[in-house]
Parts: C-alpha cells; sequence; structure tokens
C-alpha cells in the first residue's frame, strides 16, 4: 500500500469492509506474559520505580517527573534508539528529574486514523494484532531492560493485561478521562494514573477521575486466560491531573494552575499536577513545547511545589510525516509533530540545572 492513510482511504476501506463482522483469535494475557516475561531483577526495577512516581506526586521527592517520548510508536527500532539516548539522559539529569519514556502503542483519534502498534503494526490497515500486542510488549520489556521506566495511555482496557506490569506511569486520555470504564480501570492499577483534562478544556473531570478512581470498584474484566470475570479492584490513591490544554487554548499559566489546585484541594484530592507541554497547551505547534516547558520552570522556581511533573512530545527527529508505509522517514512521528533529540536533551539538562 502506498497512499497515505487520510480520510478518503477510510472511507474505501469502509467500504470495502466485509458485510458481517469477523473475529480473529488473539493470544491470552498469560500466553503473552509468559513468552516476554518479566525477570524477578527487572519486576524489582519496576516496582522501585513506580515507588519513585509515588514518591515525587506525594511530595516525598522533589524531583521533577518528566512524560518524554514520541507521540506514537510506529517503528520499534527507533523508539529503542530513543531509549538507549534517554537512558544516558535519564542518568546525567537524574539528581534533579525522573525521565519516563512514552510508549504510546495505542491512540485515540478525533475522528478516524491510524491507531497505533497495538492495532495496526504493519502500517496499512491489515490489523495485525496479535502482532501488534506482541511487539508492544516485546518493546515496553526492552525499553525497561535499558532501566528506562515506561509510561503509556491505556485506552482499550482489554489491553492493559497485556502491558500493564512493565508500566511505571499511565495517562488516560482528554478523549476518555469521563469514561467510568477508564476510571475504573485506573482504579485497578498499581502504576500512578495521570488524567488529562478533557479536550474542551473541562479540569473538573480529571478531579472527578481521581475520586472515582481511589474508590474500589466491581467491575467487568478478563482474568489472564482471557475468561471473563468480575474484578474488585482496590482504588488507586496514585492519581493526578494533567493540563494539556483545551480547545486550542493553553491552562498551563499560573492562573490556570491555581485555579485547577484550588478545585482539586476544594474536592479533597492531591494538589499535585502534571503540564502536558504539548497537545492545546503548545496549539498544536510542537516548537512552543519549548515556551511552556520554561514557564513551568519559571512557576515551580517561584515556589509553585504543587508543579511536580511535565510532559514532553519528542522523537529522535522534529516534526511529524504523513503515515506513508513504502516512503518513511526514519525516527520522525506520525502522528503529532515532535521536537528533536536535541531540542530534548537541552531541555532537560535546562530542567536540571533550573532546579538544581
Ligand atoms: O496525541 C495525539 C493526538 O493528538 C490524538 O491522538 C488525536 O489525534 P487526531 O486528532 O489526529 O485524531
Ligand atoms: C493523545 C494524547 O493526549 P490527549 O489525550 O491530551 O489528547 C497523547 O498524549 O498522546
Amino acid at each position: 500500500m502506498n497512499a497515505p492513510i487520510s480520510p478518503a482511504l477510510n472511507m474505501k476501506r469502509t467500504a470495502s469492509a466485509p458485510e458481517a463482522s469477523t473475529a480473529t483469535l488473539l493470544p491470552t494475557p498469560a500466553q503473552l506474559r509468559q513468552s516476554v516475561a518479566i525477570e524477578a531483577a527487572l519486576a524489582r526495577q519496576i516496582s522501585s520505580q513506580r515507588k519513585a512516581v509515588h514518591d515525587i506526586l506525594s511530595g516525598q521527592d522533589d524531583r521533577l517527573l518528566v512524560v518524554v517520548g514520541p507521540c506514537s510508536i510506529h517503528d520499534p527500532d527507533a523508539a529503542l534508539e530513543y531509549a538507549d539516548r534517554l537512558a544516558v539522559l535519564s542518568e546525567q539529569v537524574s539528581e534533579r528529574l525522573l525521565p519516563v519514556m512514552r510508549v504510546y502503542v495505542e491512540k485515540p483519534r478525533t475522528t478516524v486514523g491510524w491507531k497505533g502498534l497495538a492495532y495496526d503494526p504493519d502500517l496499512d490497515g491489515s490489523g495485525d494484532m496479535a502482532k501488534g500486542i506482541t511487539l508492544s510488549r516485546e518493546l515496553m520489556h526492552a525499553v525497561a531492560a535499558r532501566g528506562l521506566p515506561v509510561a503509556t495511555e491505556l485506552l482499550q482496557p482489554m489491553l492493559a493485561p497485556y502491558l500493564d506490569d512493565l508500566l511505571s506511569w499511565v495517562a488516560i486520555g482528554a478523549r476518555t478521562t469521563e469514561s467510568q470504564l477508564h476510571r475504573e480501570l485506573a482504579s485497578d492499577l498499581a502504576a500512578a494514573v495521570g488524567f488529562k483534562n478533557a479536550t474542551s478544556g473541562d479540569v473538573q473531570i480529571a478531579i472527578d477521575a481521581m475520586q472515582a478512581a481511589a474508590h474500589g470498584h466491581q467491575r467487568f474484566a478478563q482474568d489472564a486466560n482471557g475468561r471473563p470475570v468480575m474484578q474488585q479492584s482496590a482504588g488507586n490513591p496514585h492519581t493526578h491531573v494533567v493540563l494539556r490544554g483545551g480547545h486550542g487554548e493553553p491552562n498551563y499559566q499560573a492562573s490556570h494552575v491555581q485555579a485547577a489546585v484550588k478545585a482539586l484541594a476544594q474536592a479533597g484530592q492531591n494538589p499535585r499536577l502534571m503540564v502536558d507541554c504539548s497537545h492545546a497547551n503548545a496549539r498544536k505547534d510542537h516548537r512552543r513545547q519549548n515556551e511552556v516547558m520554561l514557564d513551568v520552570l519559571a512557576q515551580r522556581q517561584a515556589g509553585n511545589a504543587n508543579l511536580v511533573a511535565l510532559m514532553l512530545e519528542s522523537h529522535l527527529f522534529e516534526g511529524k510525516q504523513p503515515l506513508n508505509p513504502s516512503a518513511l522517514r526514519y525516527g520522525v512521528s506520525v502522528t503529532d509533530a515532535c521536537i528533536g533529540w536535541e531540542a530534548t536533551e537541552r531541555l532537560l539538562k535546562t530542567a536540571a540545572e533550573r532546579l538544581g
């Protein structure tokens, strides 16, 4: 397939879709957890990295949590080159920052579009999900094995048991924070969860989500062998708001942060939060992530201790490209535009210096 994924192509696919729906069996979570197993030492590393994230969110560790990496993964080799570089940089800034790598294998779409490595690893609409979830788990394992904590957005609750033992931080995205299913899922995770404000800019839904996720829930789930179960979750006390702007308007400035912190305090929730330097906070222009980050650092230097975390969308090379499988540039995003590696390195070193 040579054509990029475009609305026209998606319409063509819909037109040629089979009249009756079809089903293809996938491996169970237990099968995949066995074939891509976590060794005891890696399990200990992930457990201590989760605790480090929890400690930042509770104010016991005053480092800055930085969730950084590609908008989406479409090429595991490029992702691993990125991980190698980030692992070296992490060592250099670890006194003041805790970098966590974005390994995003599912993408929520505003309408239609490529939905990520887990859904379509061959980037051609063939939808080889068995390969997609295997590659996703292998990649997360390889990133963790390089010593990096792994972050992802969990979108399809059924995918969580394939991946969640590898995760140190989880996003519930702007399009799903209000969803009861995603709040229930968050209540059952060991990793910390950041709830994004809505695409409209509504922050209250993220605060409501924190409240809902802190509770135990009885929820429909599948066990490791894929059987349906009634799962009783314990509730997740390690959640926070992510300010990502809304409807093209930023919400990272001091007045927005102050308003969010006040609303969190009124709801009796953790006031420590993350600013996403990308998305509507950057008005969808990746180059603006720089100014968002510098503003947030200045707020923190001015004494706002509730700004404990940042998110950056960054890849090996700057910008984005159309998803054309036969003409892809290596290390460039196929979803939202990202800053390149040099800018990423500069920003993380600047943050470490300013918070030193
Ligand atoms: O972070 C990525 C995108 O902003 C999100 O997946 C929505 O993408 P879309 O509006 O291109 O569908
Ligand atoms: C989809 C993302 O963000 P949001 O939910 O804020 O749009 C993302 O961070 O990749």
